[in-house]
């Protein structure tokens, strides 16, 4: 991966952030790291709140001692502040030499602590996380009236964004508690608490953009530590926030001619063609420079719509022959045996194969016969149908999905996730609840065919057909229809292209997280 996709897109699991940690043992030091790391929580805190009572919540390890250095910090600056220490650090350890620069009050860990502070800290567990927190943390934390999380929120899953909760796991990955497990057994007397701001070093981690890690954190700030960018390039990081400048889409250029730009094909069946209808229209409002539907003998009905469409009635084999119709859509509209009829002749004839809804359907529990489709984008029914149920690290299952399929996987959601057959991964949350609507998949399947169309490499063209179709889904207005995304997808392409172009190469090669848009807003 280029090292300016790593710098700019990379998001590292915890994981990664230790072997970063080991690099950066060895040049700039952790205890320096910790120091910039508490200043940082301090300073975002002294932006964003009055001078307040505030309880800092230390845990054991490196997260604690960001937070002995935040408590020092904003102390010096006037603040009422005082630590609940969770656990001592160990000693000798970088985090006990903070938490002894700390000369102010110790209070008890506990609720009524907790509930006694204006701005409640929480520097217990960040990214060595690694079991629920026992529901004493829980508890602490609950009560507090603000939250502000250093690195992340204590029982959140930064690899996955799920909720850590004793004995609560699946049913707690939700918005809050519900009364009973899946098993019906009684959870714990506390609610979940929200954050309103979350201060993270160096990268966003996955866990601040997938749900519900992402709905917890509230704001997410990313602040520039100077890690150098070598340890991050050491760690390997291999999930990316998906955005412009990750790819490039091409642009107009006065060369241009409707092949350069090129030609989507569709598969058409007979009893269901407004999806197909939405498919092609989603193409050519994206930019294809063709876009055609294969009908046989339904042509008729399909050339009753878009007058800018070319409805073909040869047979598939015949139009095959076309060697300049290199990309086809095949299942949106078509029912199993439509598919069984096409996708075998599409495969045989080598071609860039998008696959999506009743392809998908067609494969379900067989996803062999889906084997040389480039790309496939299941919402997450028709991914449990084509290779069982994701479970709790949708990232982990897609990305083995890609492999095993030897294809693009776009698992939808309302954080999409792009896996690659070499492990690469997009977390896309540039998107919008409005695209939740029917005929709003067709759409982006047509987008993507004509990102392919246009030459862009398969896991590119998925990652950008996502996010075009996640910013025209953002500028569609109120409730829009599946039609309406069609009016915004031209501008959604050129918006992509203009802040892929605005991506400024700083000279210095450091990580400057704080001067790009990192921040992940809260949900509306
Ligand atoms: N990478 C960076 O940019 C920097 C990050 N920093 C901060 O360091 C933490 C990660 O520190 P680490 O010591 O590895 O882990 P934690 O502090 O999160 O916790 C480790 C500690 O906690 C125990 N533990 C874990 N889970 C539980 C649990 N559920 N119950 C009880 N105990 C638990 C575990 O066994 C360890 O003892 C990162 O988040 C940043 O905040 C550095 O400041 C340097 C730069
Ligand atoms: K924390």
């Amino acid at each position: 991966m280029a090292m300016s996709a790593i710098r700019d897109f990379s998001l590292p699991t915890p994981a990664q952030c230790s072997v970063m940690d080991d690099e950066a043992r060895a040049t700039v030091g952790i205890g320096t790291l910790m120091e910039r790391a508490g200043w940082a929580v301090a300073r975002e805190i002294r932006k964003q709140f009055r001078p307040c009572r505030v309880l800092v919540l230390c845990g054991p390890g490196n997260n604690g001692g960001d937070g002995y250095c935040a408590a020092r910090h904003l102390e010096r600056a006037g603040w009422p502040v005082s630590v609940a220490a969770l656990a001592p650090p160990r000693p000798q350890s970088e985090a006990a030499a903070a938490a002894s620069r700390f000369r102010g009050p110790h209070v008890p860990f506990t609720a009524e602590s907790a509930r006694r502070a204006d701005l409640v800290v929480d520097a217990v567990f960040g990214a060595g996380l690694s079991r629920a927190p026992s529901s004493d943390v829980m508890e602490v934390l609950s009560a507090s009236r603000m939250l502000v999380a250093v690195d992340m929120p204590s029982f959140i899953d930064g690899t996955t964004g799920e909720v850590l909760c004793d004995g609560s796991h699946d049913a707690l990955s939700g918005d809050g508690p519900s009364r009973d497990g899946p098993s019906g057994d009684a959870l714990p007397d506390y609610a979940l608490p929200d954050y309103t701001l979350t201060v993270t070093f160096v990268r966003p981690k996955p866990g601040h953009v997938l749900p519900a890690g992402r709905r917890k954190c509230g704001t997410v700030v990313c602040a520039d530590i100077g890690m150098p960018l070598s340890c991050l390039e050491a760690a390997r990081p291999d999930i990316f926030l998906n955005a412009p400048g990750l790819w490039h889409v091409p642009a107009m250029s006065p060369e241009d001619h409707k092949y350069t730009r090129g030609v989507v094909s569709l598969c058409a069946g007979a009893v269901m063609p407004g999806a197909t209808r939405l498919a092609a229209a989603g193409a050519r409002a994206s930019g294809a420079g063709l876009v055609r539907i294969s009908a046989g003998e339904n042509a008729c009905a399909y050339r009753l719509g878009a007058p800018g469409l070319v409805i073909d009635d040869a047979p598939l084999a015949t139009l095959l022959e076309d060697v300049r119709r290199k990309v086809w859509l095949c299942g949106p509209g078509l029912t199993g045996a439509e598919v069984e009829a096409s996708l075998p002749l599409l495969l045989d004839a080598g071609r860039i194969v998008l696959a999506d809804a009743g392809a998908l359907g067609w494969a379900a529990g067989n996803p062999g016969r889906l084997a040389g489709v480039a790309v496939v984008t299941p919402h997450i029914g028709e991914f449990t149908r084509l290779f069982g149920a994701p479970g709790a690290d949708r990232v982990c299952a897609a990305r083995r999905a890609a492999r095993e399929l030897d294809a693009v996987v776009v698992l939808k959601g309302s954080v999409s996730i792009v896996a690659a057959p070499d492990g690469r991964v997009a977390l896309n949350d540039h998107a919008s609840p409005a695209l939740a609507t029917a005929g709003s998949g067709d759409t982006l399947a047509g987008v993507i065919g004509t990102m392919l169309a246009a030459g862009m490499p398969r896991w590119e063209a998925a990652c950008a057909g996502v996010w075009i179709h996640g910013e025209a889904g953002r500028n569609a207005g109120d409730w829009p229809i599946a039609e309406d995304l069609d009016r915004c997808l031209g501008a959604a392409r050129a918006e992509a292209i203009r802040r892929d172009a605005a991506t400024v190469e700083p000279g210095a090669g450091g990580l400057a997280c704080e001067t790009q848009d990192l921040a992940v807003k809260r949900p509306a």
